[in-house]
């Protein structure tokens, strides 16, 4: 089922405005330091495993017969995940925010996108949570169960010293083949050209993952999307930044 008709040029180009949309929340009430220690999060609450989290907290009965399947690590103010939503309806997705602030604008905005939508139905398949995806993405996610991941303009931890806090490195790159299925995808992109090279490298280096040729990608229409939907990304248009997206196919299991 398409929604996407049902939908304002405006609302599709996820920009609706306090005018168009009454509740959205305003950003400059919810700004927060852009970088977040990944490894100061005591108070996160997580499922201890994936059959202990109850899902229906966030979509309602629209859980019923889906399972949570795409997900935008550090999906910020969630740009992505606006503009992806009405093209998937029936794909359940989830941005995963650090920030408490920022994650609590992510779901005001939710709140109020589908309070405005309430007759259509539109942005029920649309979710944030308030969660450290470097620790606990297989207290959350089944083995195999997503089919999409995005990281779009992850911070770049410039210093030799904070690599290891990137949120791509080998160790994670294991975790994140857990969760994704066979054929699954990673969505990469970012202005950082180091960052690029990095994420590129150990991506290419892991046997769980192969890169996607520019005709493969050309054919996904989710490519597109990646270069101008977040804010993070509208900021580096407005700076006149480079752009390197870089996307990955999850292989099978080799056989024992
Ligand atoms: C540079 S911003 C990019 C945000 C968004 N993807 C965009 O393109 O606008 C990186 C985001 O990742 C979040 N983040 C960093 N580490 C994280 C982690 N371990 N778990 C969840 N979110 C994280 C940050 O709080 C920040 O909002």
């Amino acid at each position: 089922m398409d929604i996407t008709p049902a939908l304002t040029e405006m609302e599709l180009d996820h920009k609706p405005t306090c005018e168009t949309v009454p509740g959205l929340p305003q950003k400059k009430h919810y700004r927060q330091r852009a970088h977040s220690n990944p490894h100061s999060d005591h108070d996160i609450e997580y499922p201890l495993t994936p059959n202990h989290m109850d899902w229906t907290k966030y979509y309602g009965d629209y859980t019923k017969g889906r399972q949570v399947d795409f997900a935008d690590i550090g999906c910020g103010y969630g740009g992505l995940l606006m503009r992806l939503s009405p093209k998937y309806p029936d794909n359940l997705m989830i941005g995963m925010e650090i920030r408490v602030k920022v994650s609590d604008y992510v779901n005001e905005k939710i709140q109020a996108l589908r309070k405005h939508h309430a007759e259509a139905g539109h942005y029920r398949n649309v979710a944030v949570l308030r969660s450290n995806a470097m620790k606990y993405m297989p207290n959350y996610f089944h083995k195999g169960q997503l089919s999409k991941m995005f990281f779009l303009f992850p911070d770049p931890h410039f210093k030799n010293k904070k690599h290891k806090w990137r949120i791509i490195t080998p160790t994670l790159l294991s975790e994140y083949a857990y969760v994704l299925r066979e054929g699954g995808i990673i969505y990469t992109i970012t202005d950082v050209k180091d960052l690029h090279e990095w994420m590129v490298k150990h991506l290419s280096e892991h046997p769980l993952f192969e890169r996607l040729t520019e005709e493969e990608m050309k054919k996904d229409p989710i490519v597109e999307m990646l270069f101008e939907s977040t804010e993070e990304g509208q900021k580096v248009t407005r700076n006149d930044g480079g752009k390197w997206p870089a996307i990955f196919r999850r292989l099978p299991n080799p056989a024992l």
